[in-house]
C-alpha cells in the first residue's frame, strides 16, 4: 500500500498539468559593451532575429559552437534578461507575460549556487518552505522531498552537506529545488557541464522522465556524446546568433543533406552539427539559415502567429478553469504577489536558514568571538591600568583609537570576503521568485545581530576593566554603545562593498574609503590644525564621530581630576585634555546620531546595490 502511494506520488511529480509550447519570432538580443574607445558605440548583436518553437512533452537541446548565443537565448526566453531584447515570445500562441511566465518556469544556470553548509534534505526543505503554499502540511512536504530525492537518485546523499556533494549531485539538487513547484517549463544551461559521462546520462535521463509527464524542457548542451544526444527529442542549432536548424533530431541529417551537408556514416551527429555551424564543413551555411527561417515564417514573412495580451484576457478564464494544478497553489494572502509565500514567512525561513548555517559553521563564529576576547585581553595587558592616570592620557587615547580600528577592520573584512559568494545564491533564489530583497535584507540584519553585539561586548569586557577605564555604569554603557555602532558601520560597509564588487577589489575599495577617514578622526591631526578647506571632511568621517564619542564617554561630562603618580601631570584635568583635541564642547549624542546616519546610509547603499546588481544582470 505504502509502495503504491509512493509510486503514485512520484508519477504525480513527473506529471505536469499545464502544457506550454514556447514560440519565439524574430528574437534579437544585443548588449552595450563597456565603451573603451570611441569606435565601440554600436551595441554588440548576440541573437539576430531567431525563430523557433519548443514544445511540451519534448526534450530540446540547443547546440552550437562556443559563443553562438546558446546561454543568451536561454536567458532571454526564461526572462532573466530583458534589456536589449526585441521580438516576440509566445506561450501556447499567446504573447508571453514575463511575470506570469517566471512563476510557471524555472531556469537552472550552469553554476549551482547553493548553501554549502546545509544538507541535501535541508536544501530541499528550505526551497519547499519558500515555494509551497503554507497550507501544505509538514508531512506532505516531507513526502514530497522524499519523492524528489528518490526521483533524482539523491536518496543516499540526503544527509550529506551540499559542500561535499559531487558536481552531478549538486546539479540534480538544483533541479530538485525547482521540481517542488512542478513548473511546466524548465530551462537548463549546460546541465551536463563538468560531469562525467555516466552522471551526464543520469541527469539527462531524469530530464527525459520529467518531459514524459508533459513538461517543456530546453537545455543548452556542449559536445554531447552520441548516446546522450540521442536522448533528446528536438534540436535547435545556433551559429553566430542565427538559427541553423530547428526540429526533430531524427530529421536533422536529412535537412542538412538537402542543403549540401552530408553527415558521414557512424559520425556523432552533434559534432557534425557544430562543425557545420563553425563553417568547418563548408562556408555556405546561409542556405540552412534561410531554410530554418522559412520554416517558421512561411514565404510571406509577416506578423507572427501570436495573440496579444489584451486579446488573451478574454481567453484566460477558460484556460484557468481547465487547469488542475498539483503543487502551484498561490495562497489567498499572496494572490497577485510575485512570491508564493508572505513577507513574514520569507523572513522567518531566511532566518531559520541563517541560524542553521551559523550553527553548522559554529567554529567560525567561535573564532570570531574568541579573537575579540583574546585581543581585548592582550590590549588589557599592554595598556594595563592606564585609564585613570593623568601622566598616561596619550597612551590611553592610543588604546581607544586602536580598539576602534580593531573592531572596525575585524567586522569589515569577513563581509567583504564572504558576501560576494552569498550574493550569488541570493540572486539565483530571488530571480526564481523565492523571496523579496526586502525579506532578505531584514533577515540578514537580524541574523547577524547576535554576533554583532557579542563580539564587541567580549572585546570590551576583556579590555575595559584591565585598562582601568572609569567604572561608572553610564560611561561603561556609553563606551559599549560606540563599539556596537563601529561594528555596525563596518558590517554595513562590508555588505555594501561585497554586494558591489568581488573580494579582491573589495579589499582595495574599503581600504581606500576607510584609511582617509582615519586621518580625519581627530586623533592624528587636530581639527584646528587641518587646512580650512579640508575641515568639512571631518564631519563626514565616521571615525571622527566614533573617536569623539569614545573621548566623551571617558573624559567628558565633567569627569573629576585624574590621579597623577608623577611629579607633574599636564593633563590632570580631563576637560583640559579634551580641549587639546578641540573636543571639549562635543556632544556624545550628536556623535551617536552621526554614526546612526552613517549606518542607515550604508544599509541603503547595500540594498540599492543588490537591486542594481539584479537589474544589470537582466
Ligand atoms: N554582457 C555581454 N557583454 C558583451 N558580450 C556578451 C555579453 N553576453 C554575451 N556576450 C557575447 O555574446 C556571445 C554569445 O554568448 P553566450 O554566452 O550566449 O554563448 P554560448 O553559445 O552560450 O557560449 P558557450 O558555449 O561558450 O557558453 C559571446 O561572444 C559572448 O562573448
Amino acid at each position: 500500500m505504502e509502495n503504491q502511494t509512493k509510486f503514485r506520488r512520484s508519477q504525480e511529480i513527473k506529471k505536469c498539468h499545464h502544457h506550454k509550447n514556447i514560440g519565439f519570432r524574430n528574437l534579437c538580443y544585443s548588449v552595450q559593451e563597456n565603451k573603451v574607445s570611441a569606435r565601440q558605440e554600436q551595441p554588440k548583436v548576440i541573437l539576430r532575429g531567431v525563430n523557433g518553437e519548443f514544445r511540451s512533452g519534448r526534450l530540446t537541446a540547443i547546440l552550437g559552437p562556443s559563443g553562438a548565443g546558446k546561454s543568451s537565448l536561454l536567458n532571454v526566453l526564461s526572462g532573466f534578461k530583458s534589456s536589449g531584447v526585441t521580438g516576440y515570445i509566445t506561450v501556447n500562441g499567446v504573447e508571453r507575460n514575463t511575470e506570469e511566465f517566471r512563476r510557471e518556469s524555472c531556469y537552472i544556470t550552469q553554476n549551482c549556487y547553493l548553501m554549502d553548509l546545509l544538507t541535501t534534505r535541508e536544501t530541499l526543505a528550505v526551497a519547499a518552505s519558500f515555494k509551497l503554499n503554507a497550507k501544505v502540511t509538514t508531512r506532505e512536504k516531507n513526502d514530497m522531498i522524499n519523492d524528489i530525492l528518490e526521483l533524482l537518485g539523491l536518496r543516499k546523499a540526503a544527509e550529506t552537506r551540499v559542500g561535499k556533494l559531487s558536481g552531478g549531485e549538486k546539479k540534480r539538487l538544483s533541479i530538485g529545488q525547482e521540481l517542488l513547484t512542478n513548473p511546466p517549463v524548465m530551462f537548463f544551461d549546460e546541465p551536463t557541464s563538468g560531469l562525467d559521462s555516466s552522471s551526464s546520462l543520469q541527469v539527462i535521463s531524469h530530464l527525459k522522465s520529467l518531459v514524459r509527464g508533459g513538461r517543456t524542457i530546453v537545455c543548452s548542451i556542449h559536445q554531447p556524446s552520441s548516446r546522450l544526444f540521442e536522448m533528446f527529442d528536438d534540436l535547435y542549432v545556433l551559429a553566430e546568433g542565427q538559427c541553423l536548424y530547428s526540429g526533430a533530431i531524427s530529421d536533422m541529417t536529412a535537412v542538412f543533406q538537402e542543403s549540401g551537408f552530408k553527415c558521414p556514416k557512424y559520425y556523432n551527429r552533434a559534432d557534425f552539427a557544430v562543425e557545420v555551424a563553425c563553417r568547418e564543413r563548408g562556408m555556405n551555411i546561409e542556405k540552412l539559415i534561410a531554410k530554418a527561417e522559412t520554416h517558421f515564417h512561411g514565404p510571406d514573412t509577416g506578423r507572427a502567429d501570436y495573440i496579444t495580451n489584451e486579446e488573451t484576457s478574454m481567453l484566460r478564464p477558460s484556460i484557468k478553469k481547465n487547469s488542475t494544478d498539483t503543487y502551484i497553489q498561490v495562497p489567498q494572502e499572496t494572490m497577485g504577489s510575485r512570491y508564493p509565500v508572505t513577507l513574514a514567512r520569507q523572513i522567518s525561513v531566511l532566518l531559520k536558514r541563517a541560524v542553521l548555517c551559523t550553527i553548522r559553521d559554529l567554529h567560525l563564529a567561535q573564532l570570531r568571538l574568541v579573537s575579540h576576547v583574546v585581543i581585548g585581553l592582550f590590549l588589557g595587558g599592554v595598556f594595563y591600568g592606564i585609564g585613570d592616570e593623568a601622566s598616561k592620557v596619550a597612551s590611553n587615547t592610543a588604546f581607544l583609537m586602536f580598539s576602534m580600528m580593531f573592531l572596525f577592520f575585524c567586522n569589515l573584512f569577513p563581509f567583504v570576503h564572504s558576501f560576494p559568494l552569498e550574493k550569488l545564491v541570493v540572486m539565483r533564489e530571488h530571480m526564481n521568485n523565492w523571496y523579496s530583497l526586502e525579506a532578505y535584507h531584514i533577515s540578514k540584519i537580524v541574523a547577524e545581530l547576535p554576533l554583532q553585539i557579542l563580539c564587541p561586548t567580549g572585546f570590551l569586557v576583556s579590555a575595559y576593566f584591565l585598562t582601568g577605564q572609569p567604572t561608572e555604569a553610564t560611561r561603561f554603557f556609553q563606551f559599549w554603545a560606540v563599539f556596537i555602532m563601529v561594528a555596525a558601520i563596518a558590517q554595513s560597509l562590508g555588505l555594501a562593498t561585497g554586494a558591489a564588487v568581488e573580494p579582491q577589489l573589495g579589499v582595495f575599495v574599503v581600504s581606500t574609503i576607510a584609511l582617509p577617514m582615519l586621518i580625519f578622526s581627530g586623533f592624528y591631526l587636530r581639527l584646528q590644525d587641518m587646512q580650512v578647506f579640508l575641515q568639512w571632511l571631518s564631519y563626514v568621517a565616521y571615525f571622527r564621530y566614533a573617536f569623539e564619542a569614545l573621548m566623551q564617554s571617558v573624559y567628558g561630562y565633567d569627569r573629576p581630576y585624574l590621579k597623577c603618580s608623577e611629579a607633574y601631570c599636564h593633563f590632570k584635568s580631563p576637560r583640559k585634555y579634551l580641549e587639546e583635541f578641540d573636543m571639549e564642547d562635543a556632544n556624545y549624542w550628536t556623535d551617536m546620531l552621526g554614526l546612526l546616519v552613517w549606518i542607515a546610509a550604508l544599509q541603503i547603499v547595500f540594498h540599492l546595490m543588490l537591486k542594481f546588481k539584479m537589474r544589470v544582470s537582466r
